[in-house]
């Protein structure tokens, strides 16, 4: 058995970024910028005002102007306000040369074309040229947010090069498992995890696609990880442990997979199995549900994170504070599904009585794996712990 991290460093070498594609900027939400984007323009391109009001040269209380234009947004007034003029301006409309303050409407009264400052605003109510971003100013790599997607727009940049949405192959396997609605026979339950393990795929950006359930047989699944080949990556559920129906391992091997490794001191997820078969990288998740979604969370979602470029791509564990005291844990790094609850400063963590890795419904319940160190000895409530959000 090797350890978690020495395990999450050879999955992650199985891959390598996407090839790049350019989507439109309507496209483009959630996906992954491949290289900086240059701004094509500076924001604002002119000194822009702030507030309704009047744009003058210099005003204390008491000081009048005659107002001798107006401007608005998108309509521009040319030319300069010398002093005791005034500009009739609005929100986003270009202050014109010589003006050096914009006064707001409510602290003027105006009788006819003539103005009277009867309080000052602090600031001058202007935006200088170029407040927000120059042109060439650059948007670094990221997955792309809302408010990412406006200021591209703002940047004049209609189309975004992204990478390459990973194809993810989802092979449930076992002769027990039907599809959910589907009628079980006594013997069978319905299949599940592999409903989490495709969300989880596509939460972090990649294409998931379920495959059929492959059954217990050497022909179905190697019928079945055939139709996986044309994926950029192969995730596969049950038959990796040693019984006489595991089969994955064997498959995979006859039809080429050099295995990095098979065997993790973790718990869940100790049958853990990875490689890369006829060049398309394969995850081999435990069947237990709650051993494949925490080794989704684990090693699945950082894969997929390193293939859209992400430098960091995780598991980022914070910190929290025991909430309860703790047994001592056996010879692999424990996933406990846990509770967050709020803190004083850090946030508590509680970890659930039940820890069988066959529990979903507590999983369903838990924010949080509590990470408890190989061989990790007692611990005490008080006592701060990594975790993982889940
Ligand atoms: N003698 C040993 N037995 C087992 C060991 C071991 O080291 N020696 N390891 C145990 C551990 S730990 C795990 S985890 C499981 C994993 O085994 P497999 O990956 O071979 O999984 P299966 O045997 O196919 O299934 C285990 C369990 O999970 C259910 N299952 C499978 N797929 C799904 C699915 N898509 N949806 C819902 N449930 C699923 C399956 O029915 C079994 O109940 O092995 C232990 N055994
Ligand atoms: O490692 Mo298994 O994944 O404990 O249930």
């Amino acid at each position: 058995m090797i350890s978690v991290e020495e395990a999450l460093a050879r999955v992650l070498a199985l891959s390598k970024p996407m090839p790049v594609e350019t989507v439109p900027l309507q496209k483009a939400a959630g996906r992954w910028l491949a290289e900086p984007a240059r701004a094509r323009r500076t924001q604002p391109p002119f000194r822009s005002s702030a507030m309704d009001g009047y744009a003058v040269a210099g005003a204390t209380v008491g000081d009048g102007f005659d107002v001798i234009g107006e401007a608005a947004a998108g309509r521009g007034w040319t030319g300069h306000i010398a002093p005791g003029q005034a500009l009739r301006i609005f929100t986003g409309a270009p202050v014109p040369d010589g003006a050096t303050r914009v006064v707001l409407q409510e602290d003027v009264t105006r009788t006819g074309d003539r103005i009277t400052v009867t309080a000052l605003s602090e600031g001058d109510n202007i935006r200088p040229l170029g407040d927000d971003f120059i042109a060439g100013a650059e948007l670094s790599p990221r997955r792309l947010r809302p408010s990412d997607l406006a200021l591209l727009a703002a940047m004049n940049l209609p189309e975004i090069p992204v990478r390459r949405r990973p194809v993810v192959a989802v092979i449930a396997t076992g002769d027990e498992l039907v599809m959910p609605g589907e009628e079980p026979g006594p013997d069978q339950i319905i299949a599940s995890n592999s409903f989490a393990i495709k969300a989880l795929a596509e939460a972090a950006g990649a294409e998931a696609r379920m495959l059929p359930i492959a059954r217990d047989t050497e022909a179905d699944l190697f019928a079945i990880l055939t139709m996986a080949l044309d994926a950029d990556l192969i995730v596969t559920i049950g038959g990796a442990s040693v019984g006489d129906h595991d089969l994955v391992g064997r498959v995979a091997e006859s039809m080429g997979l050099d295995r990095a490794f098979y065997k993790i001191a973790m718990r869940p997820g100790k049958p853990l199995m990875a490689g890369r078969m006829q060049g398309v990288p394969l995850l081999g998740l435990p069947g237990n549900p709650v051993s494949a979604i925490v080794c989704g969370h684990l090693f699945l979602v950082p894969l997929i994170r390193v293939m859209l470029g992400d430098p960091s791509p995780g598991p980022h564990p914070a910190r929290a504070v025991l909430a309860r005291d703790e047994r001592p844990t056996g010879p692999r790094t424990h996933y406990m599904r846990a509770r967050l609850e709020p803190g004083d400063g850090l946030p508590l963590i509680r970890a659930f009585d039940r820890q069988d890795s066959a529990l979903l419904s507590v999983l369903a319940e838990a924010d949080a794996l509590l990470i408890r160190p190989l061989g990790d000895g007692p611990r005490r409530a008080g006592e701060i712990v990594d975790y993982l959000p889940i």
